[in-house]
């Protein structure tokens, strides 16, 4: 008898997107796939901001548990929230091609309040990384947290009296929920991996790399893994106020790094360039520039914040 694939997804409408996707691909490819709801801790506390949770995986850990157990045989991932450490047994096993890498500003009224100095705004994020980004560019602003799915943050942006909140674009663009009011911040730098999803099945399923293998896509995993490389040097975990963006463009890989303080006072910003097939050691390497221009204090300072 044909094996079923069973691709475990967490319930919110992006993660059911992402393993849809996953199935589509494996169904066209003669696999016969059924999808099995798992619930994710990551999504039931909207009020705590993940970075005092303080635990790794937040939005993986369940799915990465019932394939331990054997509940499930592949788990689809936002890449940018697996921990670049993977739990023992497990693999990346497929690296899918990049959707939009951006974040976005999602607006009430317009985007004047931006050009006036003297307007304090209020904008919706708990990203630590988007809030040190954004307090450095606008320090006079005010930051609320939102968290939850991204149809409870729109919701909730759409119940406060803000005026505006931040959300990667891939989220709201991939089940079609991105407001006529946004524009995309292009002076953002994104979380590393942000835009691109994963498979992951456990190591010594021979039948499952095989049958995930045709959906990898080298370019996204080269210049994720260089991103991901940066974050694993320089902290490891997957909220903090650390950004990387790499692309190849006429065979070259370009890669830009930043790690910033949590106010935004200090900003340290890397970029490297080298041939596409000639980037081993590019993220741990930028990695180390940060931390010698003075980044190791700024680590420092967030490892205690977060413990
Ligand atoms: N941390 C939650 C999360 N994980 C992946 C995405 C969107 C998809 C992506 O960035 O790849 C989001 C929502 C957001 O950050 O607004």
């Amino acid at each position: 008898m044909e094996k079923i694939i069973r691709i475990g997804t967490r319930d919110s409408q992006l993660a059911m997107w992402q393993a849809t996707l996953v199935r589509d691909l494996l169904t066209a490819n003669g696999h016969t796939v059924e999808l099995v709801p798992i619930k994710s801790e990551g999504d039931i506390d909207l009020v705590t901001p993940l970075y005092e949770i303080g635990v790794q995986g937040i939005f993986t850990k369940s799915l990465d548990l019932a394939l331990l157990n054997d509940r499930i045989d592949v788990a689809v991932h936002s890449f940018k929230d697996v921990p670049t450490q993977l739990p023992q047994g497990l693999l990346n096993a497929a690296v899918l091609e990049r959707g939009p890498v951006k974040d976005l500003l999602v607006y009430k009224q317009d985007t004047a309040f931006l050009d006036d100095p003297a307007y304090t705004a209020h904008i919706g994020t708990s990203s630590i990384r988007r809030k040190a980004q954004w307090l450095r560019r606008y320090p006079h602003h005010q930051l609320h947290n939102l968290r939850g799915n991204v149809i409870k943050r729109l919701e909730k942006l759409a119940a406060e009296n803000w005026d505006a909140a931040i959300f990667a674009a891939a989220g709201l663009e991939r089940i079609n929920v991105r407001p006529a009011n946004s524009v995309i911040l292009d002076w953002m730098l994104p979380a590393p991996a942000q835009g691109a999803i994963v498979a992951a099945c456990r190591e010594n399923d021979a039948f499952i790399r095989e049958a995930l293998a045709p959906l990898h896509h080298a370019e996204t995993a080269l210049c994720t893994g260089v991103e991901r490389e940066f974050l694993r040097t320089l902290l490891g975990g997957c909220t903090t106020p650390i950004s990387a963006y790499a692309y190849i463009r006429d065979g070259q890989l370009h890669f830009e790094g930043n790690l910033c303080s949590l106010n935004g006072d200090a900003s340290f910003t890397v970029t490297r360039q080298s041939a596409a097939g000639n980037t081993a050691g590019m993220g741990k390497d930028a990695a180390e520039e940060v931390l010698a221009q003075g980044g190791r204090e700024v680590i420092e300072v967030i490892r205690n914040v977060q413990h």
